[in-house]
């Protein structure tokens, strides 16, 4: 969901008349914002609308309006000197502030005018704060109405070292997570490497949106500074929210007591856990600290704490998770659904499901027997269509979110229409229960698991809720339901029930009354004389001017007024049943509300029943989602054969891109794949630039991920092990990291795949050593390769632009190497050489080399790095022929090389500023290229003389 505001009137709102010239100073002293300048915006709240000023109006205008026409500037100067603002109606400015917390990862603060302040404030005080991972204090403004689709967790980081752990190269990370949208907390312990690979991996399986962790020191130069910024770059990758809070708040004083209150129901005796019980107690010390949890009431006994097993999923990195597209990382709410793989498969009806199947992409399973539980469903429901339907369009389409539905009761904010929609689920669950127990199953054993995790559940619920709907329907009045008026029956309470009565009679009195004074004027009832409940007047008589002449000047009718619509007047015995009337009604509301309340307080004591309930619809709109999407894709999906780790090789027939097949404007092309363990594990895939290289290694990565989601895939036949981790490299024109610079970023993604990666994972990787300037890079690749291949013997797919890393195959027996192909052709007559991809990959290497790409070494290591310089220096040597002919191709000349050369050296040179090996960190991707190209147009003659290296160059 993206802000498309274009032009608003709300803009209009005149800040210059609604700001008093005090302000502007007020502004200019306020405190700097916390903890950083950037991050946060701050919002001015004026009573009927939010004023935004500074850098900060800058933003809004460039964000939400899409102008800067929008922009006043308060105070003298005008817009050289001004202060720059900018004024947002509620309804945008809420919608602003949500879109800031959950999309744009921003801080926001909303200051009120300080007390006593008229409109025409001056100084204001903060009055709401509110960070992703911590949304309580606007949670009620901002999403009582709205579902938020991702959960606000937020996590404390403590990192411990000794000295032991030291030498190893490793620490021990406590971490401490809260969701204070379900009252959940959470804490978990491990060893992690220098790099923290583990931390990332935690951070991903948990959607973390912001991260507590101790300041360094100001000079930042201990090895716990150095740690510090190396989690902080594993934070920014992941795109989580960094808070930095005192280390003196990480420590484990008084969070016994803390959790106890948080966790343990009021007058529980249960003895107290001691401090060795609670996980992580510094770490949940600071995370209580910061969300203030302990002092508010209202949370006491309400949280649960849980210990979180980092092994239980598959590990993914931040890589991965863009590389495979699974959820749309930057959260700008992509307009193509089949951009990610989220969007592709969500075809759930449901807002739990829709949430349940973000948190499965993010968590593949390991274990096997579960992998197969799910798959299995998803077949019952591929196989019987037509249950399948009804499930979808007649249940699930109408179920409500059971889990916003809960919170409202729980934080005592819910009302009779939430009571109702209880009870239309509720009504629901017979249907639900009879479809599902007449499925149709092509096999057997499925009847079972469908029993066990459906339908058994559901029963036991149904009989959980029967009571709800029998006090529903003792309580409620079901007949005005359809007029979406939710009323307490009168028959209910007694006290209402005579109020009631009492109302029906000052009502018949009225009419009475009525009939009389019709008859006295000789009036028809309704068509001349009106008796109406008026908004001012209450209730009276209403007359066509032309009519009311009758009343002539009779004293005994009271005239009220005259408007448009006719003339009003009462009598003395209307007005004594009027008065009678709205005094019982004012009464009747009076007891009903108490009573509402009691209703709604019978029905919160369902909401365990509810969340549960909430649960089992998520999965099961998720599983059919899974079975909708396998059997409406171009080419329905198969079931692949999943097997225990290491047990299998991956075989896949006919894989294709989910999401790229789907692209009405792409003819896929599939292929098959064999990563067959021992012979060919690791596969190295050259090809031109475009030829459909990424797209084949990253769709092995999204089948095998979706393989452990339970999910079907799309191929025609497959067969994979289960992976520990799918860890990915994507080189620096895909990447779209902000703060890191690309090359760094490169360096410390490629350097935690070395250390985290075991012979279960699967790696991709692609396009190493781009972006960069040495033949290092060459170098590099090379040795990480070797690393892989022949320590780790992961499963690992490689697109290369080296062509020289083809060689690998000759040195290790299990690295193959492949090639997509491309059909080159030369018009006759014509000195242009055209390429048509045809995106099949094909064993062997491909004639053609696409460039040499550079880089430098961050933190591999020692016998990585050794290697690479030394493989650098050898193609130094290949590269001035002293080395064996080159293998691959025969139209290489030693000319060719020398222009390439000299090509790189002077893109080299030109952005460089030292003449050294150079980190184009400042340097973006496209000026870059840009580069790269005015150094070819210089070559230019001497590129057009050599075929090789103008095929090379093609692309650019
Ligand atoms: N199997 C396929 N069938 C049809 N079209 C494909 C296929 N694979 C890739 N393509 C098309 O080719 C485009 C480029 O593919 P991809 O990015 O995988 O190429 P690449 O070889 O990795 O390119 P580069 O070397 O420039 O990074 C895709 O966006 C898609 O449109």
């Amino acid at each position: 969901m993206s802000l498309m505001y274009g032009k608003e009137k709300d803009a209009d709102h005149d800040i210059a008349h609604a700001s008093d010239p005090g302000f502007i100073s007020f502004f200019h002293k306020l405190p700097k914002k916390s903890p950083a300048e950037s991050g946060t915006v701050r919002l001015f709240d004026r009573n009927e609308f939010y004023s935004v000023h500074g850098p900060d109006a800058h933003y809004v205008a460039t964000h939400v309006f899409r102008t800067n026409s929008v922009l006043k500037y308060l105070g003298a100067g005008g817009k050289v000197a001004g202060l720059p603002s900018v004024t947002l109606s509620y309804t945008l400015g809420n919608q602003f502030l949500r879109e800031a917390l959950t999309v744009k990862q921003l801080r926001v603060e909303i200051w009120a005018p300080a007390p006593g302040q008229g409109k025409k404030a001056a100084k204001f005080v903060l009055q709401k704060e509110a960070s992703p991972g911590n949304l309580q204090a606007v949670e009620d403004l901002l999403f009582a109405n709205s579902d938020v689709l991702s959960a606000p967790i937020v996590i404390a980081i403590k990192i411990a070292s000794s000295a032991a752990a030291d030498k190893a190269k490793t620490k021990t990370v406590s971490v401490a997570y809260a969701d204070t949208s379900v009252r959940e907390l959470g804490a978990a312990e491990f060893v992690d490497n220098d790099l923290f690979s583990n931390t990332e991996s935690l951070i991903i399986q948990l959607s973390v949106k912001e991260a507590i962790i101790p300041t360094g020191t100001v000079l930042g130069t201990t090895d716990r500074d150095l740690d510090l910024n190396k989690l902080k770059a594993v934070l920014e990758r992941c795109g989580v929210v960094v808070t930095e809070r005192k280390p003196s708040e990480f420590t484990a004083k008084n969070v016994i007591d803390d959790i106890r209150k948080l966790t343990k129901p009021e007058g529980d005796m249960e003895e107290t856990p001691g401090e060795s019980s609670i996980p992580s107690p510094s770490a949940l010390s600071a995370l209580l600290t910061y969300l203030a949890l302990p002092s508010d009431p209202a949370n006491h006994g309400a949280y649960r704490l849980k210990t979180h097993d980092l092994a239980q999923y598959m590990r993914l990195d931040a890589s991965a998770v863009r590389a495979l597209a699974l959820v749309d990382f930057e959260g700008g709410g992509s307009i193509n659904k089949s951009a990610t793989l989220l969007g592709l498969l969500n075809k759930c009806k449901t807002a739990q499901g829709t949430r349940l199947l973000g948190t499965w992409l993010k968590q593949p399973l390991v274990n096997l027997h579960e992998i197969r539980k799910r798959q299995d469903l998803v077949e019952t429901f591929v196989d019987d269509s037509s249950t399948r339907r009804v499930v979808q369009d007649d249940y699930l389409k109408l179920m409500p979110d059971l889990h916003r539905l809960s919170k409202r009761f729980k934080k005592g904010v819910a009302s009779l229409e939430d009571v109702v929609r209880v009870y239309q689920v509720v009504l629901k669950m017979p249907g639900l229960l009879e479809t599902l127990e007449g499925i149709q199953y092509e096999q057997e054993a499925h009847r079972a698991l469908v029993e066990d995790v459906y339908l058994g559940p559901f029963r036991t619920l149904s009989t959980n809720l029967s009571k709800y709907s029998d006090m529903v329907e003792t309580t409620l009045d079901l007949a005005s339901l359809d007029t979406h008026t939710y009323t307490i029956k009168p028959e209910y309470d007694e006290g209402l029930q005579g109020l009631s009565e009492k109302l029906m009679e000052a009502r018949d009195g009225l009419d009475a009354e009525h009939r009389t004074v019709g008859k006295e004027l000789g009036l028809e009832l309704d068509k001349k004389l009106h008796l109406e409940n008026s908004a001012m007047y209450g209730y009276c008589f209403r007359l066509t001017k032309n009519d009311a002449k009758v009343l002539g000047k009779n004293k005994k009718y009271i005239e009220l007024g005259t408007i448009k619509s006719g003339v009003y007047f009462t009598t003395k015995t209307l007005k004594g049943l009027a008065t009678e009337y709205q005094e019982t009604h004012e009464e009747y509301q009076r007891a009903q509300s108490g009573l509402v309340k009691e209703v709604v307080s019978i029905a919160s004591t369902y909401t365990p029943v509810l969340e549960s309930l909430d649960h089992v619809l998520a999965h099961l709109d998720v599983i059919v989602s899974f079975a909708h999407v396998s059997v409406n894709a171009p080419e329905p999906y198969v079931k692949p054969t999943v097997l225990e780790k290491g047990e299998s090789s991956l075989i896949l027939k006919d894989a294709r891109h989910p999401c790229l097949e789907v692209q009405d404007e792409i003819s896929f092309i599939p292929n098959d794949v064999e990563m067959v363990k021992g012979e060919g594990e690791f596969q190295i895939i050259t090809g031109p630039n475009m030829g459909g290289k990424s797209t084949y290694i990253r769709q092995v990565g999204v089948i095998a991920l979706m393989a452990q989601t339970g999910c079907f895939v799309p191929c025609s036949s497959a067969t994979l092990p289960i992976f520990d981790s799918i860890l990915c490299r994507v080189g620096a024109g895909d990447s779209q990291l902000k703060g890191v610079s690309t090359f760094m970023a490169e360096m410390l993604e490629t350097a935690s795949i070395l250390r985290s990666a075991s012979k279960d994972s699967l790696i991709i990787i692609d396009e190493l050593g781009r972006g960069t300037s040495t033949y290092d890079g060459f170098g590099l690749a090379w040795a990480i390769s070797e690393h892989l291949a022949s320590k780790i013997r992961a499963f690992c797919l490689f697109a290369t632009h080296f062509h020289e890393l083809t060689a690998l195959d000759q040195e290790i027996p299990h690295v193959k190497n492949l090639h997509v192909v491309a059909h080159v052709g030369q018009e006759e007559g014509s000195q242009e050489r055209d390429i048509t991809l045809l995106y099949q990959v094909q064993p062997g290497v491909s004639d053609q080399s696409f460039g040499i790409h550079v880089a430098k070494l961050a933190n591999f290591p020692e016998n990585v790095v050794k290697l690479a310089k030394r493989k650098a220096d050898e193609l130094e040597d290949f590269a001035v022929g002293q080395h064996p002919e080159p293998q691959h191709s025969d139209e290489v000349t030693e000319e060719g090389i020398q222009i390439v050369e000299d090509l790189l050296r002077k893109w080299a040179q030109t952005s460089s500023t030292d003449g050294e090996d150079v980190i184009m960190e400042d340097v973006s991707p496209e000026a870059q290229l840009e580069e790269l190209r005015r150094c070819v147009e210089e070559l230019r003659p001497r590129i057009e003389g050599n075929a090789w290296v103008q095929s090379m160059i093609t692309s650019l």
